[in-house]
């Protein structure tokens, strides 16, 4: 199968990397079910990435119908070790404006209907997620916006996304509620992203792209999806600009990360009390340790 190291998941509005060069569309079947659409693999600063639009080039999927486990597994069966998430997401903080860019660096969960693990079916394993990104990656993402010394763009290092089922936005309620806990963002999807990459062992980190003030602020309108349309389209062009420069950056040196060897002390059933259906279910997840 086609080869890529780095993998790029495209939120709302970013549908596909205009710079990718040598591109070839790959459908990837997994024991999870299909993935959000093909993967588009191609030569972006002289490697291999693979591109999935997370919820199908025509956004066809709401966040809680997102096949993560098969994104996760089609990009581990890619060779993936290095996952960069771009996603609109609405800021919580006065400082945070519609154009800047955060990357996280903390999750808060509030989702209600996701499946956030490959494991079960006889098989047992708790993965450490108190750094739910890798920091190392987060860094290398951060440096490289910077590097671009984007104009009216402000980058924000570190911060609490706040990852609610949706599809409605929050009440203001919420959004005060989450405010108050000290959240930076909100958005809809990347917790059960960063899980599963932790425990497929792939780096993972959020490039987030702040299109809103979701409801909260006195003088600005409640988010609609009109303006988060309308702002990630200004941004588009900067959040792909932001990638290339990280997978540049990735490529010539590629950071440590604690991900890679997440499995070596999380799984509890011994290996050979597992049924030869679930190793192989899977498959490419438990390799290096059978
Ligand atoms: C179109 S607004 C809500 C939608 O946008 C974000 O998507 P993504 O994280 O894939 O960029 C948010 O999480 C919601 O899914
Ligand atoms: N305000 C918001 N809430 C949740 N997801 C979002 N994505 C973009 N803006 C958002």
């Amino acid at each position: 199968m086609a080869q890529a190291q780095i993998g790029i998941i495209g939120g709302s509005g970013l549908y596909k990397m205009d710079a990718l060069k040598d591109v070839e569309e790959v459908r990837v079947d997994t024991p999870f079910g299909s993935p959000s659409d093909a993967l588009i693999l191609g030569t972006l600063e002289g490697t291999r990435v693979a591109f999935l639009a997370r919820h199908g080039r025509n956004h066809t999927l709401l966040p809680s119908e997102l096949p993560f486990r098969a994104n996760i597994y089609a990009m581990k069966s890619l060779g993936v070790e290095y996952l960069i998430s771009a996603s609109a997401v609405g800021s919580l903080k006065e400082e945070a404006k519609p154009l800047d860019m955060v990357v996280p660096d903390q999750f808060i969960d509030r989702t209600k209907n996701r499946i956030s693990t490959f494991f079960g079916s006889g098989i047992v394993a708790h993965i450490a997620f108190g750094d739910p990104v890798c920091k190392n990656l987060a860094g290398v993402v951060a440096d490289a916006v910077a590097s671009l010394e984007l104009p009216d763009v402000t980058l924000h290092r570190g911060g609490t996304y706040v990852c609610m089922e949706g599809p409605a936005f929050s009440t203001k309620a919420e959004s005060n509620l989450y405010r108050s806990w000290g959240a930076t963002i909100i958005g809809m999807t990347n917790l059960p992203e960063a899980k599963l990459a932790r425990e497929a062992e792939i780096a993972y980190a959020t490039l987030a792209l702040v299109t809103d003030y979701d409801c909260w602020h006195p003088d600005h309108d409640s988010v609609t999806v009109e303006m988060v349309i309308a702002n990630l389209q200004r941004n588009a062009v900067n959040a792909q600009k932001a990638i290339q420069e990280t997978v540049g950056r990735i490529s010539q040196n590629p950071p440590a990360s604690d991900a890679h060897s997440a499995l070596k002390y999380a799984i509890l059933t011994p290996l050979d009390k597992v049924s030869a259906a679930t190793k192989e279910k899977m498959g490419v997840l438990l390799k290096k340790y059978l």
